[in-house]
């Protein structure tokens, strides 16, 4: 059985290396080995790797510096450094740095193992928070858009067709993405996704394509890009609409022959994905503005869907409160018995520009806040407050106006209903059921 972790030992001492390798062997660990620090590092930008077994002295590279780098490179993978006898002080440094053990060389190589075994414990728990946390969502809605919307990713999700997602900053555009992902056959494969807006052009394009060592100055390492990465999976670029017309027209090359070539390199590889794309833009507005090219918005909208704003689906807004105090609740071992009328008012009042992403945030902050199993209307920002109070209504502006002037005429024509109605140009019955709906004293 192999017990699935990817586990890499650096180490330019080959016997040693190979004694650790063949242990780690009977244990049903397999591992990959380097020489060098630099080798390390180049394989720990392209592959995942769950463990690194660093030799805390060797010759390119101080052990020290290896752990930031690959800390830095990929915080979520673990290392144990290889000390010396009696180098304490070294092994206390290289866990300051965020190893997360260390092995003293030549004690009986069952220690390692029992590192590696706290280790893959930790991954495995990681791996299982991180599925759940990807499926949990909130995707149930009495809302008529926001169903049709589910609705048609869920019917394109296994087809290869191009999907654009519309919609506002924060409803939920990339949650859709991964939905669609996880309901495909491609979900067993990476879902990789690039927000175009962080990244200057040139950036970007690397980010993409990858590039090779010395391809341009920074170029210290080779890279494989984003979309190389998302081979048999899916690729998610959101803000796709902020992106110049020469990443469109190679992001449309790359659709047309699926095949990419790292920056630097003639070489062609074959790539095979699913290409969802994002936008809060009006991409018809910056086609005619010629800001966005129009064959490539064709080749990327096979499919189109509209996600509504959060104001648009009040009727979704209590639930999606419940259900993200119970996600804050439990993420923050907080036991929420309730919350104060008024809070909820103001909640389900509220507008949310920042549609889903700013309620969660809201909620989060409440429950932080929360005192006694109670969230509390004193802890909604006064920002929230104001603008639910200056949030009048025109019908409610309409009917205090017309309140206070059926008073007023009344009382001139002393209640006299006829006069009254004739006056407002109205008939007796209506005035009547004015005076009711208004709740107007009648002498
Ligand atoms: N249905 C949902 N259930 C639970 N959380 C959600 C849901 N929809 C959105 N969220 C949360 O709201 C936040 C914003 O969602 P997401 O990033 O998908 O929005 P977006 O439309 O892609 O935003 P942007 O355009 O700014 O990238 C995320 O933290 C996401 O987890």
């Amino acid at each position: 059985m192999d017990n699935n972790l990817n586990i890499l030992i650096v180490d330019d001492e080959k016997e040693y290396l190979q004694a650790i390798q063949s242990v780690l062997l009977t244990n049903d660990y397999t591992s990959h080995s380097v020489n060098s620090g630099e080798e390390a590092i180049a394989l720990i930008r392209k592959t995942k790797v769950d463990v690194v077994i660093i030799d805390y002295k060797m010759k390119d590279i101080n052990g020290f510096e290896l752990v930031d780098k690959i800390k830095e490179i990929s915080p979520d993978t673990e290392v144990i450094v290889i000390t010396v006898d009696g180098d304490i002080k070294s092994a206390v440094e290289a866990i300051k740095k965020g190893a997360f053990g260390y092995f003293i060389k030549n004690h009986d190589l069952d220690e390692l193992i029992l590192e590696i075994k706290k280790i893959e414990k930790v991954v495995k728990y990681k791996n299982k928070v991180e599925s759940l946390s990807a499926q949990n969502f909130f995707l149930e809605s009495e809302n008529e858009s926001f169903n049709k919307a589910l609705d048609l990713a869920s019917r394109a999700a296994d087809s290869n067709s191009t999907i654009l997602l519309l919609g506002e900053s924060g409803v939920g555009k990339e949650v859709f993405a991964n939905y669609i992902h996880n309901l495909s056959s491609r979900k067993n494969n990476t879902f990789v996704a690039v927000n175009c807006h962080a990244f200057s052009e040139n950036l970007l394009q690397s980010e993409l394509y990858g590039h090779e060592k010395g391809a341009f100055t920074g170029a210290y390492e080779k890279r494989i890009g984003r979309i190389e990465a998302a081979h048999e999976g899916t690729l998610f670029l959101d803000e796709i609409g902020d992106t110049s017309l020469d990443v469109q027209l190679n992001l449309l090359r790359v659709l047309d022959n699926r095949k990419i070539a790292r920056i630097g390199s003639n070489r062609l590889i074959d790539i095979d994905f699913r290409l969802i794309c994002a936008t809060n833009k009006d991409i018809s507005r910056s086609i005619k503005e010629n800001n966005f090219r129009e064959d490539f918005y064709y080749r990327i909208s096979t499919i189109v869907i509209k996600i509504p704003p959060l104001r648009d689906r009040k009727e979704d807004l209590k639930k999606l409160i419940n259900y993200f105090i119970t996600t804050y609740a439990s993420e923050l071992k907080k036991d929420i018995q309730e919350i104060e009328e008024e809070a909820l008012n103001t909640l389900m009042s509220y507008n949310y520009p920042g549609n889903i992403r700013e309620l969660k945030n809201i909620i989060e902050r409440l429950v932080v806040l929360s005192k006694d199993g109670i969230i509390s209307i004193r802890d909604i920002s006064d920002e929230i407050n104001m603008n639910v109070s200056n949030r009048v209504l025109l019908k409610d502006v309409r009917a205090a106006a017309e309140k206070k002037h059926i008073e007023k005429l009344l009382l001139i024509n002393n209640f006299n209903m006829t006069n009254t109605a004739s006056q407002l140009g109205i008939s007796r019955r209506q005035l009547f059921n004015k005076i009711n709906e208004y709740s107007i004293d009648k002498h």
